[in-house]
């Protein structure tokens, strides 16, 4: 029982553009894009969608770092509690992924002693980036749209989100 945004916001090309605005100093920037082309990857594997890497213009989907006031009327909330949001598809702010620097951000795989002091960019990512092509929270507990985290060592994008996204692509 995934959930979609109102009115079944989506897409509507599905050659989609993303932008790394800027980068946590938690983790070397490399790591971070490869943290973010594995998250585009969870969606791009079960829909026709394609995500590609600019570093100029405006793209779809704009992403950035940021803490407390960032810009936009949702303010973070400093270390914990809230750890990143994103707007379903549209233009402008539409799209975007913003990520609250005030926490330590990890790798998805790896060292799971750092990753139990810190929140998996490559999981809150993929999370993110399902709201980014349109799809809301889902009440189903082991779904990657649950709005809650929970750490995953092995991860595998569950049945309700893959409905979710084949329902609107
Ligand atoms: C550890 N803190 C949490 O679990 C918090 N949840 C989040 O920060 C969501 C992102 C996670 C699921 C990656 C916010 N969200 O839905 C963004 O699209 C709270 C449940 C405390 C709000
Ligand atoms: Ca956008
Ligand atoms: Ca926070
Ligand atoms: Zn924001
Ligand atoms: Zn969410």
């Amino acid at each position: 029982n995934f959930q979609t945004f109102e009115g079944d916001l989506k897409w509507d090309h599905n050659d989609i553009t993303y932008r790394v605005l800027n980068h946590s100093p938690d983790l070397d920037a490399d790591v971070i894009d490869d943290a973010f082309v594995r998250a585009f990857k969870v969606w791009s594997d079960v829909s026709p969608l394609t995500f590609t890497q600019i570093y100029s213009g405006e793209a779809d989907i704009m992403i950035l770092f940021g803490s407390d006031d960032h810009g936009d009327p949702y303010p973070f909330d400093g270390k914990d509690g809230l750890l990143a949001h994103a707007y379903p598809p549209g233009e402008g702010v539409q799209g975007d992924a913003h990520f609250d620097d005030d926490e330590f951000w990890t790798l998805g795989t790896g060292v799971v002693v750092k990753t139990r002091f810190g929140y998996s960019l490559f999981l809150v990512a993929a999370h993110e980036f399902g709201h980014a092509i349109g799809l809301e929270h889902s009440a189903v507990r082991d779904a990657l749209m649950y709005p809650m985290y929970s750490y995953i060592e092995d991860f595998q994008l569950h049945q309700d989100d893959v409905a979710g996204v084949q329902y609107l692509y």
